[in-house]
């Protein structure tokens, strides 16, 4: 293949990838945010230390672009000769596993002496027997292997497990770490979004990156070439209601008789797609922007969270919009009260 065709088909291939992928850091330096962890980890690779590692937190935060990272950093470019990426929890069980684990560690490289590293994945939706299998395989195969262990949750991980890492949790990214990233996507593929659209991503995203990139990917396809986003269809895109449309229905709620409120609630809800589940968070980011008294605001997060509660064991839709209406209405009657 001659050499512009070869650069047009790298093009062509990055130009069909999923943001989340063209746009994943390659570097330790790129990665958004963690500063405190990244240095730390910088110091190990440096020094050439590197301990088993346990990176833990919510999804989208950059735990599987830190370890590759760093593994490109150590090895370079023939960096997936010298890892083994694993799904821990793996429905096959952790005998294959462990298998795969001992013929990747058992396989010397000709051109490296160091330690190969072994990432697993969803660690915390192992068994604890696989677990406990896992500490002794990590003990086995210390010698030429570093382990590195992604999980969302740490309290569903072996304390004997645990204490065989070094722990580093990511937590939800601040605003202004994906602000700084998504306006580089922004720039280098020229979306158009207006600043009240990339404020509502950003507030939406709720310190997952990979939500971020994901929306503003969606939002960008369902334009016309030359088109803006706009805020409403950033809400549209993620499937969250607007704050405008959450504000009608508290206004109904509050100033009209139960059936005109019945009225509006259904009617949003319907026009407009939303899930009752969805509405009660709204409402209840609404809520906190009001100035109640502590035994309101219990009131109304009680009767919302034994709402949300039913809904999610099979309660009925409608009945439980008649049952969000008496809890506002019987939390702004306790208001008016004292
Ligand atoms: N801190 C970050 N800096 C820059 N980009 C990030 C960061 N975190 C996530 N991303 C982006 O989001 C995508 C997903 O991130 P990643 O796979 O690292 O998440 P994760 O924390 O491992 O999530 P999960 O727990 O779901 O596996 C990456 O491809 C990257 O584009």
């Amino acid at each position: 293949m001659d050499k512009g065709k070869k650069v047009e088909t790298v093009e062509k291939q990055e130009n069909s990838l999923p943001w989340v992928e063209k746009y994943r850091p390659t570097t330790l330096d790129e990665v958004a945010g963690h500063e405190g962890v990244i240095t730390t980890i910088k110091k190990f690779v440096e020094e050439g230390k590197l301990p088993h590692l346990l990176f833990h937190g919510p999804p989208g935060t950059g735990k599987t672009t830190t370890i590759i990272a760093v593994a490109r950093q150590i090895y370079g470019k023939n960096y997936r000769n010298m890892i083994l990426e694993l799904n821990a929890s793996d429905e096959r069980g952790i005998d294959v596993v462990r298998d795969q684990i001992k013929t990747f560690a058992s396989t010397r490289q000709i051109f490296s002496s160091g330690f190969k590293l072994v990432i697993l994945d969803e660690a915390d939706a192992m068994t604890n027997a696989a677990q406990n299998a896992l500490r002794r395989i990590i003990e086995k195969y210390s010698a030429h292997t570093r382990f590195c262990i992604l999980a969302n949750y740490t309290h569903k991980l072996n304390p004997a497990l645990l204490s065989r890492c070094t722990r580093f949790r990511f937590s939800p990214l601040k605003e202004d770490a994906i602000k700084h990233r998504l306006a580089h996507v922004i720039e280098q593929e020229s979306v158009d979004l207006s600043p009240e659209a990339f404020q509502s991503l950003l507030h939406l995203s709720s310190g997952d990156m990979r939500r971020a990139l994901n929306v503003l990917q969606a939002c960008y396809a369902s334009v016309d070439a030359g088109e803006q986003i706009s805020e409403e269809l950033v809400y549209d895109c993620v499937g969250s209601p607007r704050p405008a449309d959450i504000r009608t229905v508290l206004q109904a709620v509050l100033d009209g008789s139960w059936e005109s409120a019945l009225h509006t609630f259904s009617y949003i809800k319907q026009s407009k797609g939303l899930a009752l589940a969805d509405m009660l968070t709204a409402f209840a980011v609404e809520f906190q922007k009001l100035d109640l008294q502590n035994k309101t605001r219990i009131a109304l997060l009680d009767g919302l969270s034994e709402i949300e509660w039913r809904l999610s064991s099979g309660g009925n839709e409608s009945i439980q919009t008649s049952a969000t209406i008496g809890v506002i209405k019987q939390s702004m009657e306790l208001e008016a009260s004292s």
